[in-house]
């Protein structure tokens, strides 16, 4: 039964013929969240990256996004270590000529991941902060499992930066057209009340991104 596994994707054998339970890494996916940020209505649209793309995917991606959590596990060194490289990146590809001298880079913010794991830590609090002063971002240390609230500061201030540099006003966004790699992306509500109104805004996560 497990001959029809796709590449990467470990099958074990179910109780009948014919039926197996498949363990895949989880197909890349758009989350859909809706939150009232300072009394406005927003709507998330987050990108939570595979990890695997080449530079042209990574690059698309990248011009999709209107801000980025650049999110690493402070219990892995190696995605700590890739954090500014994407920062630079980041910069780099939204460095576009139509943006006026002086204006601002989109809004990133860098996140370590999985604090509660104290005992499996190999990226001090202190390594966090230093990076987030040389490269003059906000840093945030979290653990998505044990809070919440946490992970919400990390998408209000992001949020809240891209209000603060103007480029869209309360109930002014508008998306803007979108590549087919992106299309292509399924999008899952992360929330039953999210409708099509109102704003709609992308941020893009990175992960322990394995450059190739
Ligand atoms: N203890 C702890 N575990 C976490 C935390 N955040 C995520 N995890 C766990 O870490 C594992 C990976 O989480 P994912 O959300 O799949 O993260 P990912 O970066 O997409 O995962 P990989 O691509 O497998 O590295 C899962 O087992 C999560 O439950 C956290 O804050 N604390």
């Amino acid at each position: 039964p497990s001959s029809s596994a796709e590449p990467g994707c470990h099958s074990l054998p179910g109780g009948f013929s014919h039926t197996h339970f498949s363990v895949c890494p989880p197909p890349e996916m758009i989350y859909r969240h809706m939150a009232v940020i300072d009394g406005e209505m927003v709507h998330f649209e987050i990108l939570d990256t595979a990890g695997q793309e080449d530079s042209l995917q990574i690059e698309e991606k990248i011009k999709w996004g209107d801000g980025f959590a650049v999110v690493y596990s402070v219990t892995d060194r190696c995605s700590f270590d890739e954090v500014m490289r994407l920062c630079f990146l980041i910069n780099h590809i939204h460095a576009s000529p139509r943006r006026s001298s002086g204006s601002e880079q989109p809004p990133v913010v860098i996140v370590g991941n999985k604090k509660d794991l104290q005992f499996d830590r190999m990226v001090s609090t202190e390594d966090g902060e230093n990076l987030s002063k040389a490269l003059k971002l906000p840093f945030y240390e979290i653990s998505t499992r044990d809070s919440y609230e946490e992970t919400v500061v990390v998408f209000n201030t992001l949020y809240q930066e891209l209000m603060r540099q103007g480029h869209f006003s309360p109930g002014s966004f508008k998306r803007r057209t979108v590549s087919k790699l992106m299309e292509k992306i399924p999008r899952m509500q992360a929330s039953s009340t999210l409708n099509s109104a109102g704003r709609s805004l992308s941020f893009n996560s990175f992960r322990d991104y394995i450059p190739e």
